[in-house]
């Protein structure tokens, strides 16, 4: 049984099985089918994050797509939380979506009627301060999902009179829209994963990124100093970090840090023994290519050419 209490796909011989933050209509489904092969696969929308990542780690699914940062709000706490602790898991690749949204109502009601709006956290981040000026009187009920919200539109029962939500799922829902581009940004981003349990890792391409959670080793002077500096030495560029309670106890932190190339590159290899050593316990989650295909600025003394001359002048002093 999948986690849910449904039974759990069939694993047809070749044929993938995705699972996504449903449920359909989701950025997160849009993300999904970015990935190529993933219209002709098996896609089991799930109701969380956790319970999609429960479906990889049971088995019940191939891969999963769960977002994980957004432009303007930041990292996605749900799955940085998920990823980082319990089986390991290993990011395949990442993919962008470009976000908009709109206010879709029930049936007879306008603009300024709505009193009770619904949809994702992260998207009412996004769109707080329009509804500040345009819906100031409504309160905000949080949904999983902005497909979620706006499904919960057509049930009398749900308790709100409006959803933000994409406009690609009200289309389909044959919504009523009172407002579109909504965001307080209009050319937000949001970024997700493709996660999947260990296996082969994809190869480096030149453009790529290491996503790696480091525990802050207790009770260290500088401990975080020492953690940047095993980046900073070898030349390798932090595209984001971000620090997240472990829920152990106050003051007990871990960093998730993305950094700029892959695991097969000497200077990232080289940085992530040197993190070993000051936090035994880091988390390898992946090297995958970038969706930007930005190629990293690598200096030249933290070239792989580098990085073998220094190993065999090494091994020239050692062996004579
Ligand atoms: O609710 C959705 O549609 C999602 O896919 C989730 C999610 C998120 O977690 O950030 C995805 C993109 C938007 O930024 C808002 C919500």
């Amino acid at each position: 049984m999948s986690p849910e209490g449904t039974p759990g796909p069939p694993k047809l011989p070749g044929t993938m099985v995705y699972t996504y933050l449903g449920p359909e209509g989701t950025f997160t489904e849009a993300a999904l089918l970015q990935v190529p092969g993933a219209d002709e696969a098996v896609r089991i929308p799930s109701t969380s994050v956790t319970s999609a990542l429960e479906m990889v780690r049971s088995g019940h699914a191939n891969a999963a797509v769960v977002p994980i940062e957004n432009s303007v709000e930041g990292g996605v706490s749900a799955t940085l939380d998920a990823i980082s602790i319990g089986q390991p898991l290993r990011i395949l690749r990442e993919i962008l979506v470009p976000i908009t949204f709109v206010l879709a109502v029930r049936p007879g009601i306008e603009l300024d009627d709505v009193r009770r709006v619904s949809t994702h956290s992260h998207a009412w981040a996004q769109c707080r301060n329009w509804a500040e000026m345009n819906i100031p009187k409504a309160e905000y009920l949080p949904a999983s999902s902005t497909a979620a919200a706006a499904v919960g539109l057509q049930d009398d029962s749900s308790g709100f009179d409006a959803a933000i939500c994409s406009p690609l799922v009200a289309s389909r829902l044959g919504l009523n829209v009172v407002a579109r581009d909504i965001g307080d940004v209009s050319d937000a981003v949001t970024r997700f994963i493709l996660i999947s349990l260990p296996g082969l890792l994809p190869e480096p391409t030149g453009a790529d990124k290491t996503t790696v959670v480091i525990p802050l080793p207790e009770d260290r002077p500088g401990a975080l100093m020492e953690i940047l500096d095993q980046f900073s030495t070898r030349g390798v560029n932090l595209s984001r970090i971000e620090s997240r309670p472990t829920g152990a106890f106050l003051g007990d932190y871990f960093f998730s840090i993305d950094v700029d190339g892959h695991i097969f590159d000497a200077r990232v290899a080289d940085a992530l023994k040197g993190l070993h050593r000051v936090s035994p316990e880091l988390r390898f989650l992946g090297s995958y290519p970038r969706a930007d295909h930005r190629r990293a600025h690598v200096l030249p003394h933290t070239s792989d050419p580098a990085f073998e001359a220094a190993d065999q002048w090494l091994e020239s002093l050692i062996n004579g």
